[in-house]
């Protein structure tokens, strides 16, 4: 049994892409507040090991046999600034402003408890470099309200991908979750990735897209944070 420990429709959908689909989606509610002049890796791997924990606290409450649980924290910066998750207008207009014409990084953290409780981690980065951004370009962005609940105020599966100039390393760990070292650790840990998916895979690909039972926006806010069952 594999539990995601999100709420965000992106990371839900990137598991999919690459054929895994979590049995139950459960968020942790944490404060995401980075601690006094922490770094933005130690942050994104703290985060990510703090939901994956919260959430595994609340499995063994629930009783669930022994699953594995899944967590992701995304956190980009400017050298060691890291930009918030916006909420605000002015927040992502801020971010914008800092990222218009520069490079800056994303580090994705990813950890994972395997069933017999031991706690797996993997942090990656991604470089990027946006485009010198007009005022333009900025207020028409922020119109489309892509920006809310992303890191870094901007969404590069969206309308902000057409920002990026260059870009070093994993596209997905951008998005929210890097899948090859994501699916790579859950092999490592023994998750049987092709018995859950081997017949939906091959009606996937002669189907077209999947619609995914949360959310088909990969771009929209994420929904209410409880678990939510994603198999009958
Ligand atoms: C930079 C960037 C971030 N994001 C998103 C990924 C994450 O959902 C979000 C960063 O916030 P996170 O705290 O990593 O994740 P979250 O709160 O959305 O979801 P969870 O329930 O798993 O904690 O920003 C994009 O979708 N596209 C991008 O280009």
């Amino acid at each position: 049994m594999l539990i995601l420990a999100s709420a965000s429709p992106r990371r839900l959908g990137l598991l999919q892409q690459a054929g895994i689909e979590p049995d139950v989606m459960m968020p942790a509610d944490l404060d995401e507040t980075p601690t006094r002049s922490e770094h933005p890796r130690s942050l994104a791997k703290r985060l990510s090991r703090e939901k994956a924990e919260a959430t595994s606290k609340r499995v063994a409450e629930l009783n669930y046999a022994n699953p594995y649980v899944l967590a992701a924290d995304t956190v980009v910066c400017v050298g060691r600034d890291i930009m918030p998750k916006t909420e605000l207008w002015e927040d992502a207009q801020a971010c914008l402003r800092i990222l218009s014409g520069r490079a800056h990084r994303v580090y994705t953290g990813v950890s994972l408890i395997t069933p017999r409780g031991s706690l797996r981690q993997r942090l990656i980065e991604t470089r990027v470099r946006f485009k010198r951004l007009s005022r333009e370009d900025i207020d028409r962005y922020l119109r489309s309200g892509e920006w809310r609940g992303k890191a870094g105020g901007y969404a590069i599966q969206g309308r902000a991908g057409a920002f990026v100039v260059r870009l070093i390393g994993s596209y997905t760990n951008v998005v929210g979750l890097p899948l090859y070292e994501t699916v790579n650790l859950l092999a490592g840990e023994g998750y049987d990735i092709d018995s859950r998916t081997g017949l939906q895979l091959e009606d996937d690909v002669n189907e077209g897209p999947k619609l995914t039972p949360v959310d088909e926006d990969a771009t929209a806010p994420d929904r209410d944070r409880e678990a939510v069952p994603l198999t009958s």
